[in-house]
């Protein structure tokens, strides 16, 4: 697979926070979630990459050449959807695109007015008058109205309804049709990964926890519940998380296949990529 992006060893400090050593690569094709609890550095290492946060050392290239030496061509290829306001409050989606427009060699004005039109927004309208959700529709609209192969997008979906979160992915899913497309979108709301994510990153307190396909990471692990007989020591240590009452237990593994072969009686079930996440957070912490 090609990559697009490449991530490699990024550190950046800030008072009480660090980003350690973030290395990834986006692959051409893949719609990447880029998953992690508050404040564990989804918006640094986006803003990072943008150039928008001044990075201590790391590199980052785009179709294979440094982002900062191409830095015209690559933000010309890259379309992004940032969480917080940069848009001017008072200014109508049409003299907010006047400004944003003539940033991209490649902006398609028709482009643009056919997703105005598919999300029922109106040029006329100011931006301070925008929901959330009509906010969000007309970052993509610009995001999307340049040609863009890469779609970057800061927590999209945070604060809105299942409705509009569907449609954001029905959108993301049209995008990719095209071919050479990407997209790379962080979310702490996992649920909306179920549907379209090919990969998913995990980020915890500043480090990459795990970067794998999603179909994999469903494969390999499971929510497991049994009988406390049949935790031993070595079927303990298949379990990133694991919860015993009198009752009996419940936890996450991350060897399904193991656990199938030494606990032939446990109740094997599917986890949601929450379930995951969290157990790979928790770690030792969450295992009593
Ligand atoms: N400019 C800054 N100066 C100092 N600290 C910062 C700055 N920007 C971010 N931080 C800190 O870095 C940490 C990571 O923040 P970041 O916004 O990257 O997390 P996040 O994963 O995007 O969280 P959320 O899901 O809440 O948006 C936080 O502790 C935050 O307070």
């Amino acid at each position: 697979m090609t990559p697009v992006l490449e991530v490699t060893n990024l550190n950046k400090t800030f008072a009480d926070f660090r980003l350690k050593d973030v290395t990834f690569s986006l692959n051409e094709g893949c719609i990447t979630g880029f998953i992690g609890i508050n404040g564990s550095g989804k918006t640094t290492t986006i803003k990072t990459i943008l150039g928008l946060v001044l990075k201590d050392s790391g590199k980052v290239k785009f179709s294979d050449k440094n982002i900062a030496e191409n830095e015209r061509k690559a933000k010309n290829r890259i379309g992004f959807v940032l969480d917080e306001g940069y848009f001017y409050e008072e200014m109508t989606l049409k003299e907010m695109k006047s400004v944003i427009a003539p940033a991209y060699s490649d902006w398609d004005e028709a482009v643009f007015l056919n997703y105005i039109k598919r999300f029922g927004l109106k040029l006329n309208q100011k931006i301070a008058t925008l929901s959330k959700g009509m906010r969000m529709k007309y970052a993509v609209a610009l995001a999307l109205s340049h040609h863009a192969d890469l779609l970057i997008m800061d927590e999209p979906t945070s604060g809105l309804d299942p409705l509009i979160r569907s449609e954001l992915m029905d959108i993301l899913l049209d995008f990719m049709k095209e071919e050479g497309k990407s997209v790379f979108f962080s979310t702490h709301i996992t649920s909306d990964l179920d549907k379209i994510a090919d990969v998913l990153i995990l980020i915890d307190d500043g480090r990459i926890l795990f970067n794998e396909e999603k179909d994999t990471l469903l494969d390999t692990h499971a929510r497991v519940k049994g009988d406390n007989r049949l935790i031993t020591d070595e079927t303990r240590k298949l379990f990133l998380t694991l919860h015993q009452s009198p009752y009996g237990f419940e936890g996450i593994t991350h060897d399904k296949a193991n656990v199938r072969r030494l606990m032939p009686d446990a109740l094997i079930e599917k986890p949601a990529i929450e379930d995951i996440m969290l157990a790979y957070i928790g770690g030792e912490k969450n295992a009593d």
